[in-house]
């Protein structure tokens, strides 16, 4: 698909998300291209009167909605989200997620754990029949790299460490990413729990449960999906 009608559904999507945003909600603010659109959105609504607090899941959110003019707040001063628009790099039909691409995962799985609602917006190509097919990005601490990763090889995993043009890859909190191939893997919830259980990996990306609403752009319509 051009990029011009991935970039088209994917503001499909996230204007519709916005309009489950109410006055004074405290919104979870997602990252990523797909959430841009969503931050945009907001900021032109609270321009317009619409009286929200945002909780941006990562730096770059953060400054998007200042520049947008959204007031923000942190976590800790709100401690629950009313609602909480983010993207995804995959979903399943059970609206199971792979999240992370753009490093942000450990933030957003935050949000998402304390968010009334979460809505999840996506561009069609996300779709798939099963999860595997991105890489999952798994969080882990920089002292226990090289142990991670070794772990990571003995279970078949394929990891690689995520790296950039300045060297490796640095999420918010200053950590480190590795992306395994999961594509063999059926029971994703015992992976994740393995995964969590090796000591020094933060968090995965892995949002198995979280998702209530899933809108996706396609072609010039959307398509809302809910949980069961
Ligand atoms: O770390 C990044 C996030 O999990 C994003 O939500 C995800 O990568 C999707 O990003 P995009 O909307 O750019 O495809």
């Amino acid at each position: 698909m051009k990029i011009e009608n991935v970039n088209n559904e994917k503001k499909l999507a996230a204007l519709e998300a916005v309009k489950y945003v109410q006055n004074g909600m405290i919104v979870g603010l997602g990252t990523g291209s797909t959430s841009a659109y969503m931050i945009e959105k907001l900021g032109e609504e609270v321009s317009n009167g619409l009286d929200i607090q945002g909780v941006p899941s990562s730096e770059r959110s953060a400054a998007l909605a200042e520049e947008y003019g959204i007031p923000l707040v942190s976590l800790n001063e709100v401690v629950e989200l009313d609602i909480t628009i983010d993207g995804a790099d995959e979903f399943d039909p059970g609206l199971q997620l792979i999240k992370g691409g753009g490093g942000a995962l450990l933030r957003e799985k935050i949000l998402a754990h304390n968010s009334k609602m979460n809505i999840i917006i996506a561009d069609s190509g996300k779709a798939v029949s099963k999860l595997g097919k991105f890489k999952l990005p798994i969080e882990i601490i920089p002292f226990a790299a090289n142990s991670i990763i070794a772990e990571l090889h003995k279970m078949g995993l394929k990891p690689e460490l995520r790296k950039n043009r300045e060297g490796e890859f640095r999420t918010d909190e200053n950590n480190l990413i590795v992306d395994v191939d999961i594509w063999d893997h059926e029971d994703l919830t015992q992976l994740n729990l393995d995964l969590l259980n090796i000591p020094g990996v933060v968090e995965t990306g892995l949002f198995l449960k979280t998702t209530d609403i899933l809108i996706m752009g396609k072609d010039k319509e959307v398509v809302t999906y809910k949980s069961q």
